[in-house]
This record gives C-alpha cells, structure tokens and sequence, in this order.
C-alpha cells in the first residue's frame, strides 16, 4: 500500500458524535444521534463519539496503568506471551504482528477478553496477569474498562440496529452474551525519528476483522483512515474524551456493504513520547451466521456474499495477521 500525500483540498472528515442524549433517553436527540450514526458508517465507516459515560478518571487510571505495566522489564512481559494462551491472550513485542506485508508493526500490545477459565474454542480461553504486586491495579483497572467498554457497545449495537430499521434489541445477544467474544487491545507505539518517520509502520493498513472496533487514544495521533476514491490517508485527529468508532468487515459484510470497512492505518510522528491505545474489538458470538441483513436488501437486489460463520471467518483473518 504506497502513501500518497494528501491533497491539500481534499480531506476526510470524521464526524465527532455527542451520544449523551441517547444515554439520558431523550428521544428527539436519540433520533439526530441515530441518522449521524448511520451516515457515518455508510461514509466514512469512522467517526468519535463523546458523552459516552465512560469517566475521565478510568480512562486516565488506565493509561497510567499501562503504562507502569510496559515500563517491566522485557522478561517480566514475556512471561506473559501470547504464545502461552490458545486464546492469543497476553503480551506480544515490537514487530510481532504484521499487518501490511512490508512492515513487522511498532509497537507492542497486551491482549485481554472475557476470561473464561475453561476456554475449549478459538479465541476463548483465561487471560494471563502480571503479578498484582508487579503491576499495581492494572488487573482491576483493565477489567473494569473492559465492562464499560461492553457496556457501551451495546448501546452502539442498538443505535446502529435503529439505523438500520431493525428492533433495537437485534444484536443485544451478539454483542453482550456471556460467550461474546470481546478482544480487548492495549498498544504501546514507541517513538520514531524523523528520519524514520513514514517509512515504518506503527500499525500497518488493514481493516479490523469483527463487527465494531471502540478504540481510546491519547493525544499523540498517528492513526489514518484510506479513502479509496482518490488513494490517499487521513488523519483521525484526536479529540479530547472521544472514543474512535469504526465499522469492521463482518459489520460490512451483514450490512451487504451498505456499512463501510475502512482500511486504516498508525503512522507514528516523530515524537519524543510513546503513544498509547487501546483497541476494543466486538467479534461477536462464534456461532452466528452472518448473513445479508433483511433490511439492508431492496427488492431485486442480491446478497453480495455467502453466509459464513463467525468463527470462520474470524479464524482465517486472525490466521493471516500473525
Ligand atoms: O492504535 C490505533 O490507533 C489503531 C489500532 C488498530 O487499528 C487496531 O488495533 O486494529
Ligand atoms: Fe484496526
């Protein structure tokens, strides 16, 4: 994937959404909120959204923690590898993932999801912790975030079915069920030179596997979005409190494309701090089909794919990345 740099009058605007109206049941700002919704994930398949209820104080509580817990030494972290989970649970470093063929990503993760302590099938399994006195809270800290962030995105799930005109509770089992499959990514993306900068790859281009990423970041930036009419990459800006939002391949599929998965992309500027995010990827249950929405089908048209099964597909995309 070349980068071409951008036109300077042409840009992508990611649209920021304030979805508190929602969340306080106010019912004219639910219906603005929904249609800024849906127009966004048929274009540009991204946008932010605040007043989301997700507190400043766990977001920062997080960060802090993740950040004393890539600070361990490296044999502290690696005792931790995702190499020891059948779930790809736990720690993985610099250069280990490669999403764009031509560069091994820069940056280093640590994985957690739902822990189930007999996990017997793909992606489900216990998660692996630091010792708590190694790692202050950052076990509590991560687990707490990770049920807000379920939380929210079952009211994003419900805004989107509204969107799509279909009842609100249509993906609440897809989304929140005990056996979900929620993986939860932190990144750490150390800092280049500018000599270096644009010639690797914080994280390389790629669309997200599942149904609905919710992605915190800090105020570094880096993260672009392609828009394939003219070939070129944008900024995801940060903005203060927001959460970025992104509609992932199974989402576009279900949706017979009417939903956007768009290929993103983390350079890292020259910068002399780390960035730090965390990625929260709704993969849904391992059973469900996924299969042409009714509602996303005029008359006459036809589903541009075949059904498949979430594990399937889920199984070959994860298999292609490592
Ligand atoms: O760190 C970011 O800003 C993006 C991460 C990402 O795209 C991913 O983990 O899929
Ligand atoms: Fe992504």
């Amino acid at each position: 994937m070349g980068s071409v740099t951008p036109d300077s009058d042409f840009s992508v605007t990611i649209p920021v959404i304030d979805i508190s109206g929602y969340l306080a049941g106010d019912a004219a700002a639910t219906a603005s909120i929904v249609s800024a919704l849906h127009s966004a994930a048929i274009s540009p398949g991204f946008f932010q959204i605040t007043g989301h209820g997700v507190s400043s104080e766990l977001r920062l509580r997080l960060l802090t923690t993740l950040k004393a817990f890539f600070a361990l030494p490296a044999d502290r972290k690696k005792r931790l590898h995702r190499g020891n989970s059948n779930s790809l649970r736990g720690y993985e470093s610099v250069g280990e993932q490669r999403l764009e063929a031509a560069f091994a990503d820069q940056k280093e993760g640590f994985m957690i999801g739902e822990h189930l302590p007999d996990g017997k099938r793909f992606l489900q399994g216990p998660n692996q912790w630091p010792d708590e006195d190694e790692c202050p809270g950052f076990r509590e800290t991560f687990m707490e975030y990770f049920g807000e962030l379920r939380k929210l995105s079952k009211a994003m799930f419900r805004l989107m079915a509204e969107g799509l005109g279909l009842e609100k509770q249509y993906f609440d089992a897809f989304v929140d069920s005990r056996d979900s499959v929620t993986m939860c990514r932190a990144h750490r993306y150390p800092p280049t030179t500018p000599e270096q900068a644009g010639k690797t790859r914080g994280i390389g281009a790629h669309s997200d596997f599942g149904a609905l990423t919710l992605l915190m970041q800090d105020d570094i930036g880096g993260l672009e979005v392609f828009h394939r009419p003219t070939g070129t990459w944008h900024p995801v800006t940060p903005v203060k409190d927001a959460f970025v939002v992104n509609i992932g391949d199974m989402m576009e599929r279900w949706t017979n494309n009417r939903y956007t998965s768009t290929l993103h992309r983390v350079i890292t500027p020259a910068s002399t701090r780390d960035r730090y995010s965390v990625a929260f990827f709704n993969e849904g249950l391992l059973d469900q089909v996924i299969e042409c929405i009714p509602t996303c089908l005029e008359p006459g048209e036809k589903p541009l794919y075949e059904p498949v099964v979430v594990e399937e597909h889920l199984a070959k995309r994860y298999g292609n990345s490592y």
